[in-house]
């Protein structure tokens, strides 16, 4: 089965293939988002229930969960497939080689977590993570107390960063307030704007930041292996995703060139412009009606273009002859083959 929830988890029981996914919160609605954009419509038959059919997938159940539940679940093969922030991964998959990540990047839930210290008293002018692993005060009477959800993850990379004398302790939320409550000396934490930092009076230092993350496709390794229905389920679900996340960064551009043949407008194209298109321009003559004649001294070009270098194309393509340029957003680019399947398919042979 399937699941998404804090993600979600996909799973299978007997016969079917299950899913994880987050129950609430940002992930929950991101994830259901990009499912949407992928048309995999998860259909739950009533608004309390945890579980979920998603119509275009038959056999696949998506469980809602807690995002740390979805890694538990994935690990012991409970759950099949999830979507869940990487941060979860790692902090609850301990390294676990059984997890393997479909998906590295669904392009919501970007953040870092971080060592967060404030900015006043003794650590004004602390502005290294060494600098702060220096300071003479932190001894085994007095050790330098951290508060995070991230246990495992922060003892490992204090540890690997010198730190002796630090004590960790867990919260399950507002952890910005411990340092002014005076309950810790810093935090670890997730950033992403870095207003909550900045409002409680805390700040990153540098080497501070144990890892960055966003929403990923996690699957049960063994899983994939044994039950081939399961792995076509995952390569289906990466094809949509990967279809969609990089048709998501880019425009379908069409203009209008005059020109005296389709060979010479793409030769102007190739040349005089940065953007060929996937394989190379489209070209097609435009028929106009010329006195009862019919005649072509236009042809009209499709290209792709990255979002944030539209107006740059846009220029380009004006000053190569172009005129009536139209573009409208991408929806899908299916490639030959997806990458991250034949990348999943070596990690499946480590
Ligand atoms: N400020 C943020 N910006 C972007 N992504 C974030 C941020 N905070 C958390 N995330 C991502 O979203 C995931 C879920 O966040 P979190 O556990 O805080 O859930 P939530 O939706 O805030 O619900 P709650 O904290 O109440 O359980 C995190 O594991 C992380 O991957
Ligand atoms: O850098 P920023 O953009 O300010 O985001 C960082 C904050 O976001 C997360 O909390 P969240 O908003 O999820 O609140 P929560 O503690 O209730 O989960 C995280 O725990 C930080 O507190
Ligand atoms: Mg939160």
């Amino acid at each position: 089965m399937l699941t998404f929830l804090d993600w979600q988890a996909i799973r299978p029981r007997r016969g079917h293939y299950s899913s994880g996914s987050p129950s609430k919160g940002r992930m929950a609605e991101d994830t259901l988002g990009l499912m949407k954009d992928c048309q995999l419509s998860v259909r739950k038959l009533n608004p309390r229930q945890y579980i979920a059919d998603i119509s275009e997938l038959k056999n696949v159940e998506v469980w809602f969960q807690r995002a740390s539940d979805v890694v538990r679940k994935l690990k012991t093969g409970d759950v099949d497939m999830g979507i869940v922030g990487y941060d979860m991964l790692r902090e609850y998959g301990e390294d676990d080689e059984d997890l393997i990540v479909v998906h590295d990047a669904l392009g919501f839930g970007q953040c870092h977590l971080a060592i967060g210290i404030p900015t006043y008293g003794i650590f004004e002018n602390i502005n290294s993570l060494s600098e702060l692993a220096a300071m003479p005060l932190w001894t085994e009477d007095r050790p330098l107390r951290v508060v995070t959800g991230y246990t495992y993850l922060g003892k490992k990379f204090l540890e690997e960063h010198g730190f002796k004398h630090v004590e960790l302790s867990t919260a399950d939320g507002a952890l910005e307030a411990a340092p002014a409550m005076g309950t810790a000396d810093a935090i670890l934490d997730l950033v992403s704007s870095g207003t909550t930092l900045r409002e409680n009076n805390l700040k990153e230092i540098s080497g501070g930041a144990v890892l960055s993350s966003q929403g990923v496709f996690v699957a049960n390794k063994k899983v994939l292996l044994e039950r081939k229905e399961v792995l076509d389920v995952a390569h289906e679900m990466l094809e949509r995703f990967e279809a969609h996340l990089t048709a998501q960064g880019q425009f379908t551009v069409v203009a209008n060139m005059r020109g005296d043949s389709a060979d010479e407008v793409a030769d102007r194209i190739l040349n005089a412009t940065s953007y060929p298109g996937l394989q190379g321009p489209t070209v097609s003559p435009v028929y106009t009606n010329k006195g009862g004649k019919t005649a072509v001294d236009y042809y009209a070009i499709i290209i792709c273009v990255p979002k944030f270098q539209l107006y740059q194309a846009v220029r380009e393509l004006r000053k190569a002859g172009g005129s009536g340029v139209l573009v409208s957003p991408l929806t899908y680019i299916f490639d030959e083959e997806t990458p991250r399947y034949r990348q999943l398919l070596d990690n499946l042979q480590k």
